[in-house]
């Protein structure tokens, strides 16, 4: 597995090893000693899995209580995925880094806690399954607008489509209005 740096520090990008023959290919796509020496010393509690069809855009959520740290890839199909430093008194406080994650270059994205995340669907569907390293606490989440202008995220999608989003994320704040995390230096 390789770490590839982002414009933000503890957002890091892995690439697995992958083992080609003439069956296919296998890769190891986790293992908790690399990862807590490598990437970040957490434990993972709790696998996802979502189904999401063209231009479905999920996010920018984060919790307040069991803050969850994230790591992100696709197993079908193509997503850009995106991660907003939402840590108050962070260097980097409402900059964010995009990545397009797909099937086919199996990369993955490490979102720290203090992170908004979400993803817009750039292929006709995409299988996205991610591990967080607290619980689901859905009575403290938080949606920040796709679309806030001070965060002014270059999501990949014709200007005159409008993405999928859930009632929830139309009713998404500005990160101006939302509340945050204290920024500890990781
Ligand atoms: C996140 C979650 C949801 N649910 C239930 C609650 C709803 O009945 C249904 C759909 O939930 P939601 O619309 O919040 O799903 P997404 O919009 O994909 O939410 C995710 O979107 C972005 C990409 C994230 O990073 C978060 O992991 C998560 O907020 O699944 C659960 O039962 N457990 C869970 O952990």
């Amino acid at each position: 597995m390789i770490v590839l740096e982002t414009s933000i520090s503890c957002v890091k990008v892995l690439s697995p090893k992958v083992f080609g023959d003439d069956r296919g290919y296998f890769m190891e796509t986790f293992r908790d000693d690399w990862f807590r020496e490598n990437v970040a010393d957490v434990n993972f509690v709790q696998d996802n899995q979502s189904s999401s069809g063209k231009y479905t855009l999920r996010g920018l959520h984060y919790q307040l209580v069991q803050t969850q740290g994230k790591l992100v890839r696709v197993i079908s199909g193509e997503v850009f995925d995106v991660a907003v430093d939402v840590r108050e008194g962070s260097p980097t406080f409402g900059h964010w880094v995009g990545e397009y994650l797909s099937a086919e270059n199996r990369k993955q994205l490490w979102v720290p806690p203090g992170f908004a995340h979400g993803f817009m669907v750039t292929s006709d569907e995409a299988e996205f399954v991610y591990k967080c390293t607290d619980y689901y606490h859905p009575d403290s989440e938080v949606s920040i607008a796709w679309n806030d202008p001070l965060l002014a995220i270059d999501w990949p999608i014709p200007d005159s489509t409008n993405p999928v989003v859930s009632e929830k994320d139309e009713l998404g704040c500005s990160l101006a209005a939302a509340p945050s995390f204290p920024y500890e230096k990781a």
